[in-house]
């Protein structure tokens, strides 16, 4: 091998480093750590996984690219993520530069677990270092590795490093200048993994655990205990209900102060443009279309940020891997498997990375039926909707003397997307004729307190996404919303605002027809058009319609008081129960057709998401009637 090495030259560019190991192990906080902000997210070609790819400079000023590879237990892939992460490091993937060396990151806690990865990646035969990740967890649990034999067995060098601590990447830094200049090398071909069996591996990896790790008793310690309670057939559930009601209490009662002031200062800048400006089309752009329909969207940002921070921290302690256990059972009694549950989990936030990360599903029906209620479960984009409607007609005020009416009907609004899911689900699997699930087998970390800097960041990376949508499709419709509002202008002796005599006003009447059984006006109906393309435009829309429907000269202040003494409560339940169900997001729409490669799923999805949500908002609306609310 020596020799080898000496023929080979020296990597010519910045040697690529690539982070590989179990999932969960730390890799993506170690990249985080040592790239910072320069790093560069995409897509690995033809796939829909996340490639993640940063630069960073060493202590001794030598240059590493670094690659995030995503979590394996093995490189005999079973899964697309798993296959990615094999080919890649066999150097199998067209135009995927292979490592130079790897950085091969194991939970020190979890040895015997995560070893097995690290002996399969060695036979590839590529330089590798060891890092021994979340050291600090195992010394609180008395783990003692001795690393020194851990090198000596492995051959290869090892180190330890605590991903989420300042400077805790130090070692492995080092280690990487060790290594340097890094010659040029190639993956051994993956025959020579299969050669060896699994026992053999793990009887392996055994040998070298006994050799070098000192594990205390582990019995009884903290998550153990807490656990106990956590994972408790009963108390668990509830557990987990109280949380969640939480959470959605603190989403109206925190946020209210800093949309204030955002809503403030969007009416403050159309003041000051009304002011300084001329009456006139450019004015009317800018205040009713700009700020009307993208200052509406905006005010929602401290709503989604404290929603994340919920899921942030409790993904980061610990606690979601649980949750996931709790719901098999429920998710097991509707025919799905608890592996649905994080690609259910991400939808809350967006279906699209939902519906993405149902590629974890190995059963294909499990797998398309997980696709096909992904969007049911509310995505952060109904939440301006929902805000806006709650604020509108919900009182503020305590029921029962300690929640909050508001967050009651908003927690209602979730639970209605999860039941129908389910219902869903169940239905579906009848068709497509049942099979037994085995349970779900979850790796559950140990709890500890979340990270700041992972919170800080995951949650600029929320915000950022947000506001780009806000900054760039948004902006786009509400300025053809504008457009199709203004023109052309109203005729002699109109009666009506100019408005209701636009293009926009024409078609919002066409639609009328068939929204109004459903208690839908004929300003929802202009606003329901380019909500189509994504639910939160919706909102802005309505921002603009209304805005241009303000007779007289008064300023259009926030939206919620304008309609609150537009609508009728019967309209505004029945637009709530609307967005529940309405498969308004066509991207969702063509990620399902991309995921599932064919029309059929997409078109089925729209049809039955339309059909519910025209017939859940047709019965609110009639029963709201009916009992004169
Ligand atoms: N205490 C402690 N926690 C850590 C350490 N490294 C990572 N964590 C935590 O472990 C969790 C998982 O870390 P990630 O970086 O997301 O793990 P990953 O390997 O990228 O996971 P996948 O991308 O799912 O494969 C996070 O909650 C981190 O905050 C560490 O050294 N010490
Ligand atoms: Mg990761």
């Amino acid at each position: 091998m020596g020799a080898v090495e000496k023929a080979a030259p020296v990597v010519a560019q910045q040697p690529m480093v690539a982070l590989l190991g179990n999932p969960n192990c730390g890799k993506t906080a170690l990249f985080n750590r040592l790239t910072g902000a320069r790093q560069k997210v995409a897509n690995y070609a033809g796939v829909t996984i996340e490639r993640k790819e940063g630069l960073f400079t060493s202590t001794a000023g030598n240059s590493f690219r670094l690659l995030d590879l995503p979590g394996a237990y093995s490189l005999s892939a079973h899964t697309p993520d798993e296959e990615i992460t094999r080919d890649v490091v066999a150097g199998l993937r067209a135009g995927e530069r292979s490592p130079d060396v790897v950085a091969c990151v194991v939970d020190a806690t979890n040895l015997r677990l995560n070893l097995r990865l690290v002996l399969e990646i060695k036979r590839l035969g590529l330089p590798m270092v060891l890092c021994l990740n979340m050291v600090d967890v195992a010394q609180k649990r008395g783990i003692v590795i001795d690393t020194a034999r851990l090198s000596q067995e492995l051959g290869m060098p090892v180190v330890e490093t605590v991903a989420v601590k300042t400077g805790g990447e130090k070692a492995l830094v080092d280690a990487l200048d060790a290594m340097w200049p890094v010659h040029q090398s190639q993956a051994n071909p993956l025959s020579a993994i299969d050669a060896v069996s699994v026992e053999e591996t793990q009887r392996e990896v055994r040998r070298i655990l006994a050799l070098a790790v000192k594990d205390a008793d582990d019995r009884g310690n903290r998550s153990e205990k807490i656990d106990h309670f956590v994972l408790h057939p009963v108390i668990g559930p509830v557990i987990l209900a109280l949380l969640m009601f939480c959470v959605f209490q603190a989403v109206f009662s925190w946020a209210e102060t800093p949309m204030d002031m955002i809503s403030g200062g969007v009416e403050g800048l159309g003041a000051m443009l009304k002011e300084h400006m001329a009456d006139g089309v450019l004015r009317s752009l800018l205040v009713d279309g700009v700020l009307g329909g993208v200052g509406a969207v905006l005010v929602f940002l401290p709503q989604i940020l404290i929603l994340f921070f919920f899921i942030l921290v409790l993904e980061d302690c610990g606690y979601l891997p649980r949750a996931a256990f709790l719901l098999d059972r429920l998710m097991g009694g509707v025919g799905l498997s608890g592996r649905a549950f994080i690609p259910l989990l991400s939808s809350f936030a967006c279906a699209i990375p939902g519906v993405m990360a149902a590629r974890t599903i190995q059963n294909p029906r499990d797998r398309i039926v997980t696709i096909m209620i992904a969007p049911l479960m509310t995505c952060s984009a109904r939440l301006p909707i929902y805000a806006l409607v709650i604020a509108a007609f919900i009182p503020d005020r305590e029921v029962w003397g300690v929640f909050n009416l508001q967050g009651l009907v908003l927690f209602c609004l979730y639970f209605a997307g999860i039941i129908s899911a389910m219902a869903v689900a169940w239905v579906m699997k009848r068709f497509m004729g049942t099979k037994r699930n085995r349970p779900l087998m979850l790796e559950l970390p140990a709890y500890h307190w979340p990270h700041m800097r992972n919170l800080a960041i995951g949650l600029y990376e929320r915000a950022k996404i947000f506001l780009m949508r806000v900054g760039t499709t948004i902006l786009t419709l509400m300025v053809l919303l504008w457009a199709l509002s203004s023109f052309p202008g109203a005729p002699e002796g109109a009666t009506q605002p100019a408005i209701y005599y636009s293009v926009a006003g024409m078609l919002g009447r066409a639609l009328e027809f068939i929204f109004a059984p459903i208690g839908f006006n004929w300003q929802i109906c202009i606003a329901l058009v380019p909500g189509m393309a994504a639910r939160e435009v919706a909102v802005g829309a309505l921002g603009t319609v209304y805005a241009l429907s303000q007779t007289g000269d008064e300023l259009a202040t926030s939206l919620a008081p304008v309609i609150a003494s537009g609508w009728g409560m019967p309209t505004a339940l029945a637009l709530l129960a609307w967005y529940v169900f309405a498969p308004q997001c066509l991207s969702t729409l063509s990620v399902v057709r991309r995921e599932t490669n064919s029309m059929k799923y997409p078109l089925i999805m729209a049809g039955y998401m339309f059909a519910l949500a025209y017939v859940a908002t047709f019965i609110t609306y009639r029963t709201a009637l009916a009992l004169g609310a």
